[in-house]
C-alpha cells in the first residue's frame, strides 16, 4: 500500500522531521532537488537549455537547488525568479545566495518582456513557482507566465517538468486554482498528493514519480496507512486466502438479490463477476419468472425465486409472503448479500430491500447499488436500518446515486468528490465506494482509498454491475466491508485496463470487463 498524503499532512511531516527529528531543511530540499535532477538528466540532451520558473516559497528553494545542480553538469541554465529577492527566507533563501558562485543568470519580474523568447530557446522548462503553500487563486502576473508555459508546451514542444505538484493545482481537490501549469511529468516527494491522482490536477501532472527524500518512515503522518493506494505488486497478499485441501463452502455463499423484468443482464454481469472472484456459491433471490434467462445463461447459480402478485406503483403488500421463507432461510447462511443491481425502478423491490434488512444479521457484509441506494434515497426509514448495520454496508454510488442520497446536484458532488465520500459515510455509516473517472473508497473510521486504475472505456452500461459483482464476492470470502472495496474497486479497473489492451477502450463491454478478472497469487 502506498500512503497519501495531504497538504496539511505534508506539512505536518516536514516540521516533525525538522523540529523532532533534527533533520535540517536544506538537507530536505537538496534531497528533493537531486531527485528532481536525477529525471531531467537521462531525459535532456547533454549541454541542453532549461529554465528553472522559481516562486518565493521553498517549491522555488527546490528550483534553485535544481538549477545549481544541472550546472554543475554542464547544462546550460537560467532561473526566472517570480517575487522579490530581498523577500526570500530560510532555506530558499540559502540556496538563491549560491547561485552567483555558480554563475547562474537570474531573470527578475521586470525583464518578463523577453521571456517567450528564452522559453522558445528551452528544451525543458522546470516549474518550481508553487507546492503544497499554494494559498490562494493565481492572478496577475503569474497567470501570464503560467500562460507563457503551458504556451511554449502545446505550440513548440518544449517540455515542462513539475516539481513536487503543477504550479496552480490544490494539492488536496485537484482542482485549478486560477489557471494552472500543465506538466509532462512531476517529481513529488515522500508521497503522492491527492492532487496528483485526481481530476483535473491528474491530467496537469504527466509521469509522476515519488521521491523518497529521507523523512524517516516514524514521522507520525507517514506511521499510519489512513490515506492510501494500492499498486500492482500490494494485491495478491491482499486477495482472500486458498488452500488445496478446501472446498466449495470454503469460500462463502453470496446472496444476491438482483435482476427484474426487464433487466436480467445486469444480474448476470454481477453473478458472473463475483464468481470470477473466487467465491464459492451464488444464490439468488429473484422473480420467479425471469428464472429460465438466468439458468440458461449462468449455469452455475443456485437460484432462490419470489413470486410477484402485483407490479404497481402504490407500494402495498406486492410479494406473495410465502414465498419468501426460502430467501429468509438463505439469508440466515450466506456470508454476504448484494442487492440492487438490474432491480429497476418496480414497487415490489421496496419491500424486498425492507426483507433483506431484517433478515441479514448486521455482521453479514451487505452491497447495495444502483436502485437499491435509490430507494434508500427516498425512504429515510431504510436509511435509518443501514445505519445500525454498524458499518458492514458498503454502498457503490456513481455521481447522479450520490446526488439522490446527499439531496445535492451532481455538478456539487463532481467538485467535490473527497467531501461527498465522507459525507455519504457519516449519513450512512457505511463504506462507500463513490464511482468517478477516479473512484475513492470511504470507511465511516475515515480511512480514504484513491483508486489509479482504469480507463475511459469502462464508461460503458453494466460496468457497474460488474464492479457490485465483485466487491459482494470478495467481503463473502471474509474480507472486510472497506477492504472488500478498495481491493474490489481496483481489480475492476485493473480488468477494464486488461480489456481495453485487448478489446480497444471504445469496442470494450462489461462483459469484457468480467472476462477479464483474473485473479491469481501470481499476477
Ligand atoms: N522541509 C520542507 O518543508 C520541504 C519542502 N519542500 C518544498 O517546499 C514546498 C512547500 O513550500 P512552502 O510551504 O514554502 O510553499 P510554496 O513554495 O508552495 O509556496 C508558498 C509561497 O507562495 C505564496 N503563495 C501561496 N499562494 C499564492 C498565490 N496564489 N499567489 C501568490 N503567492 C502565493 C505564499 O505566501 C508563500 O510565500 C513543497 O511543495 C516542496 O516543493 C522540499 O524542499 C522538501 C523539504
Ligand atoms: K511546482
Amino acid at each position: 500500500m502506498s500512503k497519501v498524503l495531504f497538504g496539511a499532512d505534508m506539512h505536518a511531516a516536514d516540521e516533525y522531521a525538522m523540529q523532532v527529528c533534527k533533520i535540517p531543511g536544506i538537507i530536505l530540499m537538496e534531497a528533493a532537488a537531486r531527485s528532481v535532477v536525477e529525471r531531467l538528466t537521462v531525459q535532456c540532451t547533454p549541454g541542453g537549455r532549461v529554465l528553472v520558473f522559481c516562486g518565493m516559497g521553498n517549491n522555488g528553494g527546490d528550483g534553485f537547488a535544481i538549477a545549481r545542480m544541472l550546472k554543475q553538469k554542464g547544462m546550460n541554465v537560467k532561473i526566472f525568479l517570480n517575487g522579490d529577492p530581498d523577500r526570500l527566507k530560510g532555506d530558499a533563501l540559502t540556496n538563491y545566495s549560491m547561485l552567483s558562485a555558480y554563475k547562474i543568470p537570474v531573470l527578475r519580474q521586470d525583464q518578463v518582456y523577453i521571456l517567450d523568447s528564452l522559453i522558445d530557446q528551452s528544451e525543458w522548462l522546470v516549474d518550481a513557482l508553487f507546492g503544497t503553500g499554494l494559498a490562494r487563486d493565481i492572478d496577475g502576473l503569474t497567470e501570464q507566465i503560467i500562460h507563457h508555459i503551458n504556451r511554449a508546451r502545446e505550440e513548440n514542444g518544449a517540455k515542462v517538468m513539475a516539481v513536487d505538484i503543477p504550479s496552480g493545482i490544490d494539492a488536496d481537490s485537484g482542482q485549478i486554482r486560477g489557471c494552472a501549469v500543465k506538466a509532462d511529468e512531476t517529481v513529488t516527494f515522500v508521497c503522492k498528493k491527492p492532487g496528483l491522482m485526481l481530476y483535473p490536477g491528474k491530467e496537469h501532472a504527466g509521469h509522476v514519480t515519488v521521491a523518497d527524500i529521507g523523512i524517516p518512515d516514524s514521522v507520525p503522518a507517514l506511521e499510519e496507512e489512513v490515506k492510501f493506494t494500492l499498486e500492482r505488486d500490494d494485491i495478491p497478499a491482499l486477495l482472500p486466502v486458498r488452500y488445496n485441501r478446501s472446498h466449495k463452502g470454503s469460500y462463502g455463499r453470496l446472496l444476491m438479490a438482483a435482476g427484474s423484468r426487464n433487466m436480467t443482464g445486469a444480474a448476470i454481469l454481477s453473478a458472473r463477476s463475483a464468481y470470477k472472484t473466487g467465491v464459492g456459491l451464488v444464490d439468488m433471490a429473484l422473480p420467479k419468472e425471469i428464472r429460465p434467462v438466468i439458468q440458461t445463461s449462468l449455469p452455475e447459480v443456485v437460484i432462490t425465486p419470489y413470486e410477484i402478485i402485483k407490479e404497481t406503483v402504490d407500494c402495498g403488500s406486492t410479494i406473495e409472503q410465502s414465498s419468501l421463507a426460502p430467501l429468509r432461510e438463505q439469508l440466515a447462511i450466506c456470508s454476504a448479500v448484494l442487492a440492487g443491481p438490474g432491480w429497476s425502478q418496480v414497487c415490489y423491490v421496496q419491500e424486498l430491500l425492507g426483507v433483506l434488512l431484517d433478515m441479514t444479521p448486521s455482521h453479514i457484509p451487505m452491497v447495495l447499488d444502483a436502485d437499491a441506494l435509490n430507494i434508500l434515497a427516498s425512504r429515510p426509514e431504510m436509511a435509518e436500518r443501514v445505519c445500525r448495520r454498524g458499518g458492514h454496508t458498503i454502498l457503490t454510488p456513481h455521481l447522479g446515486e450520490a446526488a439522490r442520497l446527499l439531496q445535492k446536484p451532481v455538478q456539487e458532488i463532481s467538485a467535490n468528490l473527497m467531501d461527498s465520500v465522507r459525507q455519504l459515510t457519516e449519513k450512512y455509516n457505511a463504506c462507500v465506494a463513490l464511482k468517478d473517472a477516479v473512484t475513492l473508497v470511504a470507511s465511516p473510521e475515515g480511512k480514504l482509498y484513491i483508486n489509479q486504475t482504469g480507463n475511459h472505456g469502462m464508461a460503458t452500461a453494466g460496468s457497474g454491475d460488474v464492479l457490485a459483482g465483485i466487491i459482494a464476492g470478495l467481503a463473502a470470502q471474509g474480507l472486510s466491508a472497506f477492504k472488500a472495496a478498495y481491493l474490489g474497486v481496483y481489480l475492476h479497473g485493473a480488468a477494464g485496463d486488461l480489456a481495453a489492451q485487448k478489446e480497444g477502450a471504445y469496442s470494450m463491454t462489461a462483459s469484457d470487463i468480467c472476462r477479464n478478472l483474473r485473479f491469481s497469487k501470481i499476477n
